[in-house]
């Protein structure tokens, strides 16, 4: 038996002639020619399995008497490498060739000292491999390689290789089984607080009430949480070697030990952690270890779950010390990330928590303040990287974000459905998600903009002609009007309103706001030509009285309204869109044919380009003033004031919060006990408010968004405090951006960008054809655009097709199972839908007919692109980036399409099905088909 690679703490060593292995000498042992070769990870799996070897475990057990600092491995002779212990409280895997017959019997070995029960022993390998995990149901993986199993229980079936991995699988579902366990007592434990609270009744004083109110809502909160996490709550165990460095211990694990890493941070009765939340700093070794920096850790490994089941283990040995280069470059898990992308796509986007990649890590993880932009291809992990992101962030500074809250803006509703299990499913509720479309909470965007018309609204320019239509409203009389009080005649002078317009604007105040600055300084002008008129000098309750009788004159009421009417972002905005000559007034700079482009009928339904307008202009207007409104604000703000110490004493008296969860502040606690009827988190309350200012801001999709779009999002988040992702390649907004410094050199506090590089959706096959179509259709257009490539994770064979029938690649398409989406232009749609019998946009279903901007941001198994060639730039190359196995497309093919791509792969579409994958068709290959097929 030959030693291909030993890895993770005893690859540090080398096999000596008695087997013994020590730290640093493997150099040694290759020079010497012993045939050890050192890899890890998937990479090790791979060379060995190219080369017929076989996968071992090598255990790995501490050797504190004899040599505290070095690694051992046991004494079985090389020959018969098959257990060898070494000096770590870890185990790890040896990949082994044999060159003669296999040994029997077990290895001597050290019993373990992981704080989890020891690994059992080595047994000799099995070389026999079961069929691919995927064609059967109850197969799972372990280091890449499938096993068999049953329902209930690992069958054994040919050798003690299995009984091995059955034993380690055995040791991972206890582990696992006692994590479930204390989140069912943390759940129990909630559900039972909730009933108490709610048992209360809803009688006592208003105080009590709400504190009632509050606590239920925490508790049902902290319920859902719990649920959330249900699935694969364990994914990861990092083993760390005892001179760790203490940044991979800073949940008090002790040095050396072994760290489980799940969806949320759970203790056990004593506070002992077992369970590490993947934001923890404790947990960063688990993204970040490579082998080039391993930063302590041994060995990290992957654990799949169904249920509550473990059904597969993967490992990554990290020791960087005795690898090559080469040999670093490739770990990473790609197992478990290769599993997770190879599978069926289901219309809900799942969190990746379990394979997030270092280079996305270190942006997930990447400092609050600021403007963070991620630029990156289709697939590359943008969304999920934002999403992540948020969820970081809100565990990380969830003091000042559960107040705040976060703002999550997506291209579309179906985007924001596609989205929305991924932060629940990571423990998070409190994101505000939204589109433009719906940004404003009283205002709903129905129609779709022309494209034109949309360039013009977006530009910056538009915030000035929204000004200065404000400013219009603001008007001093060309003439003096005369009137009457009783007997008195009096009059509103030009020069008066001019004097209390300017007052008014220096207040600095929205519009209606300073509307009471100037009514109050036009009373007071009255009243006193009233007093010098009467000759009487009138003092404080007369002068009030005069001018209480001033404001309900209705001359005086028309003359100052008509100099400052109270106004709403919509009067304002449908008044400039219908006349105009009102438009022609505060727009001088518009080119006549823009501001043609702007006419609209007083009652036309608004556009998602119309609502950074509104935002503005509400910005500008303020609210209307409601005396009793006012009133009632300034009643509350006492009582927040005094909530706010009860929550406090409130607190004190109860302890801590719960388990795995955030502190819950005085402060959160007191904002709910604040709201009358049911509470409301602070996202509802957030969503609720047009004027809310976030904690932070996500924008998905980003390079979509025209600049007016960007001065309403920068208004919501005065700290500048944001994570942009986007790709300026797949930008179809007319408004949108091709350059990310267009849009953020302008801002005073700079911004910083990161890359994002490997698609981890597209075949290899299909991105290299899209990225060869943008290009060509960037020269043709001659922009200022970078067209970097874009690196795919894997190919799948035959992923770009083409076809002459759309009906027959839509029935081939779907015969392969999973989710099929038809991107076809925008006026196609309709009638396609219809003809397909896909009516509506539903993304768990098996087929949905999309258009481009429909589709931005989403994923299928399968696309069908009909006529690329007739969408713009950004369209066709977000419509070939959509799939994750095959894209075919029908119709008009692009310009720039490689020559015989899609050609040749098999004897073509048109054809149907290849034999080898109509006898993998699924059972759904027979649902509806076009009616036309
Ligand atoms: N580390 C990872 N592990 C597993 N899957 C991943 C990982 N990173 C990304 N993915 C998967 O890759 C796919 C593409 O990710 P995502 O949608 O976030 O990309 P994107 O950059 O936003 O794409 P686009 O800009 O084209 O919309 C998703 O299915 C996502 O789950």
């Amino acid at each position: 038996m030959q030693c291909l690679g030993a890895a993770g703490r005893g690859s540090r060593g080398a096999l000596s002639r008695h087997g013994l292995v020590e730290r640093g000498r493997l150099g040694r042992a290759r020079r010497r020619g012993t045939g050890s070769e050192v890899g890890c990870g998937g990479a090790l799996v791979a060379r060995a399995a190219a080369s017929g070897g076989l996968v071992a475990p090598l255990i790995a057990v501490a050797s504190p008497a004899r040599h505290p600092e070095r690694w051992v491995i046991g004494e079985v002779p090389v020959e018969q490498c098959r257990g060898i212990h070494v000096a770590s409280r870890a185990f790890s895997f040896l990949l082994v060739r044999r060159r003669g017959p296999r040994p029997r019997g077990h290895p001597r070995g050290l019993p373990g000292t992981t704080t989890a029960p020891s690994p059992p022993a080595f047994p000799p390998p099995r070389p026999t491999l079961c069929r691919p995990a995927h064609d059967r149901p109850s197969c799972v993986r372990h280091n890449g390689r499938p096993v068999e199993t049953r329902a209930g229980g690992w069958v054994d079936a040919a050798g003690s290789d299995d009984a091995l991995l059955a034993a380690q699988l055995r040791h991972e579902q206890t582990v696992v089984d006692g994590v479930y366990a204390r989140l069912d007592d943390l759940r129990e434990n909630a559900r039972a607080h909730l009933e108490r609270v709610r048992g209360d009744g809803s009688s006592g004083t208003h105080q009590a009430r709400s504190e009632r109110d509050s606590f239920a809502t925490l508790y049902s909160e902290r319920l859902a949480t719990y649920d959330a996490v249900e699935q694969k709550l364990v994914f990861g165990r990092i083993d760390l070697r005892p001179d760790a460095e203490p940044a991979a211990r800073e949940d008090g694990t002790p040095p050396g030990g072994t760290r489980y890493v799940g969806r949320i941070g759970i203790s056990d009765e004593f506070h002992s952690p077992v369970l590490t939340d993947w934001r923890a700093p404790a947990a960063r070794p688990f993204y970040q270890a490579t082998a080039a920096n391993p930063g302590g850790v041994v060995r990290r490994r992957h654990l799949s779950t169904r249920d509550r089941a473990v059904v597969g283990i993967e490992d990554d040995v990290l020791d960087a010390d005795a690898l090559d280069e080469d040999s670093r470059a490739t770990l990473a898990g790609e197992g478990a990330l290769l599993a997770a992308l190879g599978e069926h796509r289901t219309g809900r986007m799942h969190d990746i928590v379990a394979t997030i990649q270092a280079e996305q890590d270190e942006i997930i993880r990447s400092d609050v303040e600021g403007v963070l932009v991620v630029q990156g291809g289709p697939g590359t992990g943008k969304t999920a990287v934002a999403l992540h992101r948020a969820a970081y962030l809100l565990y990380a500074h969830r003091e000042r974000l559960a107040r705040s809250g976060v703002l999550l803006v997506g291209p579309s509703d179906a985007f924001l459905r596609y989205i929305e299990r991924v932060l629940p499913a990571l423990g998070e509720t409190g994101v505000v998600p939204t589109t433009i479309a719906t940004l404003l909470p009283d205002v709903t965007a129905t129609a779709v903009e022309e494209p034109a018309v949309a360039r013009v609204k977006g530009r910056t320019a538009m915030a000035g002609v929204i000004q200065r239509a404000v400013a219009a409203r603001q008007r001093v009389p060309a003439e003096v009007t005369r009137f009457r009080l009783g007997s008195v005649e009096l009059e509103i002078r030009p020069d008066d309103v001019a004097a209390a317009r300017a007052r008014a604007r220096r207040a600095h105040q929205p519009h209606n706001a300073a509307r009471v600055v100037f009514v109050r300084q036009m009373l007071q002008v009255l009243a006193r030509q009233y007093a010098e008129a009467i000759g009487a000098d009138l003092g404080g309750s007369d002068l009030a009285e005069v001018s209480e009788d001033l404001r309900a004159h209705r001359d005086v009421r028309v003359a100052l309204n008509l100099a400052w009417m109270p106004l709403s972002p919509e009067g304002l905005l449908r008044d400039l869109w219908a006349k105009p000559h009102r438009l022609a007034e505060v727009a001088p700079g518009l080119a006549a044919r823009d501001r043609a482009l702007l006419r609209r009928d007083p009652d036309a339904p608004w556009t998602e380009a119309d609502i950074p307008l509104l935002d503005e202009a509400a910005e500008l207007i303020g609210e209307r003033i409601d005396p009793e409104r006012q009133r009632a604000q300034l009643a509350a703000a006492a009582q927040a004031r005094d909530e706010l110490a009860y929550a406090r004493a409130t607190l004190r008296s109860l302890g801590g919060s719960g388990e795995g969860l955030p502190e819950v502040t005085a402060e959160m606690l007191a904002s709910r006990m604040a709201e009358s009827g049911p509470a409301r988190t602070t996202a509802e309350r957030a969503a609720a408010d047009r004027g809310w200012t976030y904690g932070h801001i996500v924008v998905d999709e980003a390079q979509e968004l025209s600049p007016m779009a960007w001065r309403s999002l920068l208004r919501r988040c005065p700290s500048r405090s944001f994570t942009v992702v986007g790709d300026t390649g797949q930008t179809s907004s007319a408004a949108g951006t091709t350059r990310w410094r267009d849009v953020f050199d302008r801002l005073d506090r700079g911004w910083r960008l990161a890359e994002l590089t490997i698609n981890y959706r597209t075949p290899a096959s299909v991105m290299d054809a899209a990225t060869e179509v943008l290009r060509a259709a960037v020269a043709r257009e001659g922009l200022d655009v970078d067209v970097a490539p874009v690196v795919s994770a894997r190919d799948v064979e035959g992923a770009l097709q083409r076809s002459d029938d759309l009906a027959t690649a839509v029935a081939d398409s779907r015969a392969l199972g999973g989710t099929t989406c038809v991107v076809a232009p925008t006026a196609a749609v309709p009638a396609l839908r219809a003809r397909l019998g896909a009516p509506r946009i539903d993304l768990t279903q098996p087929l949905v007919v999309l258009d481009p901007v429909e589709v931005k941001g989403l994923e299928f198994d399968t696309v069908v692109a009909l006529d690329v060639a007739r969408m713009s730039r950004g369209d066709a190359y977000v419509a070939m980036t959509r799939a994750t196995r095959r894209l075919t497309l029908v119709g008009d093919l692009p310009e720039g399409l490689p020559d015989g791509a899609g050609d040749g792969v098999r004897d073509g579409v048109r054809d149907g099905v290849r034999d080898d994958e109509r006898d993998r068709l699924p059972e759904s290959a027979a649902d509806g088909l076009p009616e036309s097929a």
